[in-house]
């Protein structure tokens, strides 16, 4: 396992692997310092910052892959005997391997719990983040992080470990609990990337999730009521090639839900699921366009893979890409019915939206690579946030649109 993980994700250099041409860049984001990552709480974990301001359609940042999807592939080819969870769990334990620093400095529940050591702030501080979290970055770069960081980042880690301890977790846990670990990671930070049917050696079984060290950090933020709503929706082919219109909750908890049937069915596998690379949607020819997921972990509740909600729109009320407009692609946006889109109600809703693989949003972004540009002006400091669409009860939302208490139950992650 360790000679695969590191063949197949040995480090790479981003900008290298990237091969951006002129022709491909039709809109470059500025290569400046455009984000640091901070933390937020114990409970919220990291976020990631704007380090410089940006106007509404500017990019911010764009990021390879930590764990690219068709690796995924090949993991799966030689994992054979393993499906369903146990893919997941040789992903994390390959991840682990392969990447270790940056696995546990950005991922230090999944570390901790699968009982990896945890770098100190003693053996971080005053380090530049870059070559830990900056090294996928192909477009915007980390900037330094506040001081402060370190000091948080000793009590995150405390509150980390204590609670591993508490649930006997760590080295100690088991096979069947480190799947557990490994499905609840994928569900908070894994986005799931596709790959076209011609392209996948296991088109039936297998369902790329993609890592990013910095996009996987991108916290979730509520709708305010009033939110602007494009009035022109794209279709498939205005957005060619990308053809994903599968609500971000809808996908992932297919492939969980996919993978959990796989573990019962292990014999079954490819007969018994939908075309997973469609995200059980036949027929779905979605070129490496992935869609983002965000609920919380829960490590404790058995119904942790949860069907999804119906459809994106009925569901969650939140927009895919198709509706997003850009600052300069001729849409009209107009303010809902209530007319209550203040200022302030904007500046707390998602300021961010990304894309994986080349599309409306970003023509030069490569497959499996995940560019994010503002959808409203965003200040130097405030954090970069995305409204996951996910609806899990239960789930207590700290985003600051739920913070405000506008009064509208918004979120169910
Ligand atoms: C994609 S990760 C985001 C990065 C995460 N903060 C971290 O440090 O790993 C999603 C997880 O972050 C936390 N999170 C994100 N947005 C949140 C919000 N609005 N309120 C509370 N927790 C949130 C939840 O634990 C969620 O499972």
């Amino acid at each position: 396992m360790g000679s695969v993980a590191t063949n197949a994700w040995g480090s790479i250099d981003a900008r290298k692997s990237a091969k951006i041409t002129k022709a491909q860049e039709s809109r470059p984001p500025s290569d400046t310092p455009a984000i640091y990552v901070d933390l937020i709480d114990p409970d919220i974990g990291y976020g990631v910052f704007a380090a410089r301001d940006f106007s509404k359609g500017d990019f911010i940042f764009h990021e390879a892959p930590l764990i690219d999807p068709t690796d995924f592939c090949e993991l799966r080819e030689l994992n054979d005997e393993h499906h369903g969870p146990g893919q997941m769990l040789d992903l994390v334990t390959a991840l682990s391997l392969a990447d270790a620093s940056q696995m546990r400095f950005a991922f230090p529940k999944l570390a901790a719990e699968l009982g990896k050591t945890l770098p100190t702030s003693q053996e971080l501080a005053g380090a530049d983040l870059n070559p830990l979290l900056g090294t996928r970055l192909v477009h915007g770069q980390l900037a330094w992080p506040p001081n402060e960081l370190w000091e948080k980042y000793d009590k995150y880690i405390k509150r980390i470990r204590e609670g591993v301890v508490a649930r006997g977790g760590g080295s100690k846990a088991s096979v069947e609990d480190r799947v557990k670990i490994a499905a609840d990671f994928f569900r908070s930070h894994a986005f799931q990337a596709e790959i076209e049917g011609n392209q996948n050696p296991h088109p039936a079984t297998t369902r790329p999730a993609t890592i990013y060290l910095l996009a996987s950090l991108v916290n979730h933020s509520c709708q305010p009521p009033g939110a602007r709503r494009v009035l022109k929706r794209r279709t498939a082919a205005e957005d060619s090639p990308v053809v994903a219109r599968e609500a971000p909750e809808l996908r992932l908890a297919n492939f969980l839900a996919n993978l959990k049937k796989e573990s019962e069915n292990a014999d079954n596998t490819a007969s018994s699921s939908k075309s997973p690379s469609t995200g059980g949607k036949a027929g779905t020819s979605n070129n490496n366009t992935a869609i983002g997921s965000g609920s919380k972990n829960n490590a404790d509740d058995p119904d942790a893979i949860t069907p999804a909600p119906k459809t994106a729109q009925e569901s969650t009320g939140t927009k895919d890409f198709s509706e997003h407009s850009d600052p300069d692609d001729g849409e009209e946006e107009e303010d809902n019915a209530s007319g209550s889109n203040s200022l302030n109600q904007r500046q707390r809703g998602p300021n961010c939206e990304w894309r994986i693989g080349p599309g409306q949003l970003a023509k030069f972004v490569l497959p499996h690579h995940i560019a994010v540009k503002a959808t409203r002006d965003i200040k130097a400091g405030e954090e970069l946030t995305w409204d996951y669409g996910k609806k899990k009860q239960g789930f207590s939302c700290r985003c600051a649109t739920c913070r405000a208490g506008t009064g509208r139950s918004c979120c169910y992650l």
